[in-house]
C-alpha cells in the first residue's frame, strides 16, 4: 500500500495501515478497536485518542467519512489525530483536553462508499447495500438514523441520492455507530460528524424547523467556534440549526444524537463553497484541516469547562 501523507488523500487502505501503525507509535495516547464491519465486511476501525487514565473520561465522538465522495473528512479525521498527539505535551489546550477527555475519532464511517469512489465512482455518495427490489445500491447514511426518519428532505427511492433506507439503522454502518453511541452515552457529551462542502457549522434540527431546547447555546458556541476557525486563514463559515441553514433533512445522526441526549451535536460541512466542490485540490488539505482544527477544539474545550 502507498506511504500515507497527510496532505494527500489516502486510499482506506493506507487510512488502514496508518490507524494501526500510529496507535501502535503512541500507545499512551491511542487506542483502537472495531466496532463492527461494513456491508462489505470491512471492519470500522474507531481510535479513542487521549490520555490513559485507566477510568472513563468524559468524550467528544467525531466521525468523518459518511458520505463517500467528501474526501476532505477523510483528510480531517487522519489530521486531527496525528495534531493531537503531536502537540500533546506542547499545546496547553490539547494536552488538557486529552488529558481530562477522551476523543473517539471514527476516521471513515462509510469505508465501501469511499473504495467505490477510489475504484468506479468518484462521486459516489451513499452506502453500497443491495437494496431488495431494486437495481439501484446504497442508502444515504445520513437520512438512516431514527430521527423523523424520512419525513422530510429524504427519499424513499432506493435510486436516489437521499434514500433513507429501508428502515432506521438499515445500514450496518449506521447500526454499528449507533449502538456505540447508545452504549457510551453516558460519557459523550459530543457529538460531531464531518462533512463537505459549504462551510457551514449546523445543529439540530433538521427533520423540523422547531428549535432545540438548546438553542441558544448550541448557537452561541457553534458561533464561538467559526469565529477561531475564521482567525487562521479568514475562511467565512456559516452557523445555525440545519433545517433553516441548509435544508430540512431528516435522518440524521447529529439530530438523533442530539435527542438521545449528546446536548452538544454538530454536523461540519468543510470547504469550499462550490469552486471546487466535492474534488477539494490537496493543496487545501493542510489549510483546511488546520482552521478546522481551531473549531473542534474550541467546542471540546467548551464543553470540558460546562461539564
Ligand atoms: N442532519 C442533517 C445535517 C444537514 C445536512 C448535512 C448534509 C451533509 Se452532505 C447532508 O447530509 O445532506
Ligand atoms: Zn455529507
Ligand atoms: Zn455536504
Amino acid at each position: 500500500t502507498k506511504a500515507h501523507d497527510y496532505t494527500k488523500y489516502n486510499s482506506w487502505a493506507t487510512i488502514n495501515d496508518w490507524a494501526v501503525s500510529i496507535s501502535s507509535a503512541n500507545a499512551n495516547l491511542i487506542s483502537r478497536q472495531v466496532i463492527g464491519n461494513t456491508y462489505e465486511g470491512r471492519p470500522m476501525h474507531l481510535l479513542t485518542v487521549g490520555k490513559k487514565t485507566g477510568s472513563a473520561k468524559p468524550a467528544v465522538f467525531m466521525d468523518c467519512g459518511f458520505h463517500a465522495r467528501e474526501w476532505i473528512t477523510h483528510a480531517f479525521c487522519q489530521w486531527f489525530v496525528n495534531e493531537a498527539v503531536s502537540t500533546y505535551g506542547s499545546d496547553p489546550e490539547m494536552t488538557n483536553l486529552l488529558d481530562r477527555m477522551d476523543f473517539f475519532v471514527l476516521p471513515v464511517f462509510n469505508i465501501d462508499g469511499y473504495e467505490y469512489t477510489w475504484t468506479k465512482d468518484r462521486m459516489w455518495r451513499k452506502t453500497r447495500s443491495k437494496n431488495s427490489g431494486s437495481s439501484c445500491i446504497g442508502t444515504d447514511p445520513n437520512r438512516n438514523f431514527n430521527a423523523g426518519w424520512c419525513t422530510t428532505g429524504a427519499s424513499s427511492n432506493p435510486c436516489s441520492d437521499t434514500y433513507c433506507g429501508s428502515s432506521p439503522e438499515s445500514e450496518i454502518e449506521s447500526k454499528n455507530l449507533a449502538n456505540f453511541i447508545r452504549t457510551n452515552k453516558s460519557i459523550i457529551k459530543a457529538y460531531l460528524t464531518v462533512h463537505s462542502y459549504s462551510q457551514l457549522l449546523l445543529f439540530p434540527y433538521s427533520y423540523k424547523y422547531g428549535l432545540a431546547a438548546d438553542h441558544s447555546e448550541l448557537l452561541s458556541v457553534s458561533q464561538g467556534a467559526i469565529a477561531a476557525l475564521r482567525t487562521l486563514y479568514g475562511t467565512r463559515y456559516t452557523s445555525g440549526p440545519g433545517a433553516t441553514t441548509i435544508y430540512p433533512a431528516a435522518g440524521g445522526s447529529d439530530d438523533w444524537a442530539y435527542d438521545l441526549g449528546v446536548k452538544y451535536s454538530y454536523t461540519f460541512e468543510l470547504r469550499d463553497e462550490g469552486r471546487y466542490g466535492f474534488l477539494l485540490p490537496e493543496s487545501q488539505i493542510k489549510p483546511t484541516c488546520e482552521e478546522t482544527m481551531l473549531a473542534v477544539k474550541y467546542i471540546a474545550s467548551y464543553v470540558l469547562n460546562n461539564l
